[in-house]
Formats: structure tokens, sequence, C-alpha cells
């Protein structure tokens, strides 16, 4: 049996576009992705949650391409006002979920611990996790970064089985890089993949490690994709901005 992780490009559009914007952008990229993608890659898209729905029926036809939510909570269901569920996700049909986006972590305060109940929800479901981490610049610049990072991982996915962590993907994020126009460069995306593979190794072994999908997200654009998703343990990205405009998005797709 090989084992080989599965390449990805996943588009979260945050807290942007308008309906009418949001099914331009959708149409684009469907039409895109079945006239110029070929080979073996998953396109996610991350629309905020009020439009999954409606834009679900959008990429029934082009089986590429997934629609997924940019957040759950924890609680299956509840007195949680303004909140979304696993099992609602799925009664949608979805399935994919980002969990622990350094946004959330940041203005939600999401913890390592809660996001591990995320995970577990979130699998519990049925729907693939794509977990976020990531340093800060000053992890970066004056701690262990690498060490920060791998304890991620350890505290919110090290709980799980190997038959769970297998469905897991996860996605690299250094803080520093995102929205800032500042992209890791390659090097430094594959140092911290690679450190992050040989932390999932260390604990679930080689194989299983080899088998996850990692992917590298902050400001990816069509001008440094290629670069960043030649590296042997970048697995595709997770594309903020430049998800947001069609053509850089599929440039970059076509880059994995
Ligand atoms: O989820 C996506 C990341 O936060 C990257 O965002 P960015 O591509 O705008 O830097």
């Amino acid at each position: 049996m090989s084992y080989m992780a599965k390449k990805i490009v996943a588009g979260n559009w945050k807290m942007n576009k308008t309906l009418d914007e949001a099914l331009i952008l959708v149409s684009e990229v469907v039409n895109m992705v079945k006239d110029e993608v070929t080979g073996d890659v998953q396109v996610l898209l991350f629309p905020p949650a009020l439009y999954v729905s409606t834009l679900k029926s959008y990429v029934k036809d082009a089986p590429m391409v997934s629609i997924g939510v940019q957040n759950i909570h924890q609680k299956a269901s509840g007195a949680f006002t303004g909140e979304i569920s696993a099992p609602m996700v799925k009664s949608l049909g979805l399935s994919h979920v980002l969990i622990g986006h350094s946004e959330r972590r940041e203005y939600f305060g999401e913890t390592n611990e809660q996001l591990a109940e995320k995970v577990d929800i979130a699998l519990a479901n049925g729907l693939t996790p794509i977990f976020c981490c990531g340093e800060s610049r000053d992890l970066r610049e004056n701690h262990d970064y690498i060490g920060f990072v791998k304890n991620q991982l350890t505290e919110s996915l090290f709980h799980l089985t190997a038959e769970d962590l297998r469905k897991i993907v996860i996605a690299y994020e250094p803080i520093w890089a995102i929205g800032t126009g500042l992209t890791a460069s390659a090097e430094q995306a594959q140092e911290m993949h690679a450190a992050l593979r040989g932390h999932l190794a260390d604990k679930y072994g080689k194989e299983l490690a080899a088998d996850i999908s990692i992917l590298y997200g902050g400001s990816v654009g069509a001008g440094n994709a290629a670069e960043l998703f030649a590296q042997p343990d970048v697995d595709g990205g997770l594309v903020g901005g430049a998800s947001l405009k069609s053509r850089d998005f599929t440039e970059i797709i076509k880059a994995r």
C-alpha cells in the first residue's frame, strides 16, 4: 500500500461578499475549474455560513469542488445564540469545516482545549476538519516557534485514535503572513511542514503521517503558489484574499 497526501486548495472567503457577489464568484470558480483544471486536486470553498445552502447547488456539477463552513460550535445543539453546529452542517450534506483559524483564536479566544472539542464533534458528525495552526511574529522572532506549533497539534489532536487522525487535514498559517502580503518563503514553509509531519510521525507512525495533507496559508497568490506547492511537505494551500478573485484562485489551483 502506498501512502500519499491528497492535494488540496481551499479558499477561505472569511467575512466577505454579499449574496450576489458570492453567486458570481462561485459560478466563475466552478466554470474555470471545469474548463482549466485537470488532475487530482480537491478544491474547497469556505464562504460565509449564511450562503452555503445556496452555493452548494452551484458546485454539484463540479465533482472537484466542495463547500464547507469556517467554524462550528463544540456542542451539538443548545442555547448558543448565533452559533452553528456540526449536526447542522452535516444535515446540509457538507463535508468540511475549518477549525482553529488564527482569527478565531485571536478575536474569539478559542483555546487548544476548545478546539480539541470542535475536532471531536466534527469527526463524530462525519465532517473533515481543516485544523489550522501557526505562530505569531513575536514567537517566530523570539521563541521556539516550531515547538509552539507542534504543541497546538499535541493539545488539539493527539487525543485522537490513528483512525480519526487520518481524517484530519492540517493548515499551517503563520499569523505574520496572513493578509499581510508577507509570505513565508518556500524554505520557511517546508521547515515547518516537515517538522509537523515529523511530529505526527513520532506519535502515529511515518506511514500515517505521510498520508496527512498539510496545507500552507498566508498570502498565497498566483505568483508564489507554484514555489510553495513544490515543497515536498506542502500538499496545497489555504487561501484567503486571493480566493476572492476567481482568476487568481484558479491560477493557484493550477499551480498545485
Ligand atoms: O485562511 C486563510 C488565511 O488566513 C490566509 O489569508 P491570506 O491568503 O489573505 O493571507
